[in-house]
């Protein structure tokens, strides 16, 4: 069974821990320390508030489900110490010199960093990307107020640009946009809409390139605990792990 240490004892944290039959998760660690006591005693993990520590503790893999900040503080050491890393705030990757250097370390450790396709789908064969770029790569996000914590009355958009920059004003939203980027090896062009309509938080992926178009859209389901989230997000993680050492792998 795959031994991993949980950074991030949040919203994901919980649903990861609450599904953790092909896994078995050896420690927590979380800056705010009720929040790690809290679920490595629900998960029967020893929870940590100090870095080192539970980087001492015997696990192959880090999953990081915390935060753009925690990615950019914790990745390097997590890799320099022999680990592999599963990366859910894949944000932190957009700022190009830190993306360089942390793969110079994965590769000189002979580790990786894992970034799983999150809140959205397709991430896999949009990779043809970095065979054929897209002439087109749009993500359009409508999320309900609460998940982006605005109290708008009307549909408004709120950020349009680029993922590199949108991802500096929201990094607890985003982060898919710059998945989308790293699989298709341009950065994602971003429409990011607050809806009082919206019950869902909705990813519209646009591309088109040699190959033709493609229109997906992805109507997720808020967290519970964290609206900003959505559930597929952690399910992505437990579904990425639970494939980690099957011989049978599918998609691109
Ligand atoms: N790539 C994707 O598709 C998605 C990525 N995310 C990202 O995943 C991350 C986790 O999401 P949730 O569990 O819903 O968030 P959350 O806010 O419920 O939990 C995050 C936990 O991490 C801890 N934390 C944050 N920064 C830390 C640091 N520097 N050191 C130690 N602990 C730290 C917090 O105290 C909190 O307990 C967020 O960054 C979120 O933006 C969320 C949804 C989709
Ligand atoms: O969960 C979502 O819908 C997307 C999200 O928050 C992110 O990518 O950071």
């Amino acid at each position: 069974m795959i031994k991993i240490g949980l950074l991030g004892c949040g919203n994901v944290g919980h649903i990861i821990a609450a599904h953790a039959e092909s896994i078995q998760i050896v420690a927590v660690f979380d800056i705010i320390p009720g929040r790690a006591a809290e679920l490595a005693a629900l998960c029967r993990a020893r929870p940590y508030t100090d870095f080192d520590a539970f980087m001492r503790e015997d696990f192959s893999i880090v999953v990081e489900a915390a935060s753009v900040d925690a990615v950019r503080r914790y990745g390097e050491a997590v890799l320099r110490a022999g680990r592999d890393i599963v990366v859910l705030s894949g944000g932190a990757l957009a700022d190009e010199e830190f993306r360089e250097h942390l793969v110079d370390v994965a590769r000189e450790a002979g580790k990786k960093i894992r970034i799983p396709s999150g809140a959205i789908v397709g991430l896999d064969n949009l990779k043809i990307g970095q065979v054929s770029p897209p002439t087109k790569l749009l993500l359009r996000t409508t999320k309900p107020p609460a998940s982006l914590g605005l109290p708008v009355t009307e549909r408004m958009e709120i950020f349009k640009g680029l993922a590199h920059d949108c991802i500096k004003q929201y990094p607890k939203n985003i982060n898919v946009a710059v998945a989308l980027g790293l699989a298709a090896g341009r950065d994602a062009d971003v429409e990011l809409w607050v809806d009082p309509a919206a019950e869902r938080n909705v990813h519209e992926i646009f591309v088109e390139g040699d190959f033709g178009d493609i229109y997906v859209r992805v109507r997720n389901v808020p967290s519970p605990d964290n609206p900003a989230t959505s559930y597929m997000a952690a399910l992505s993680i437990l579904t990425l792990l639970k494939n980690l050492e099957n011989p049978l792998v599918v998609g691109t």
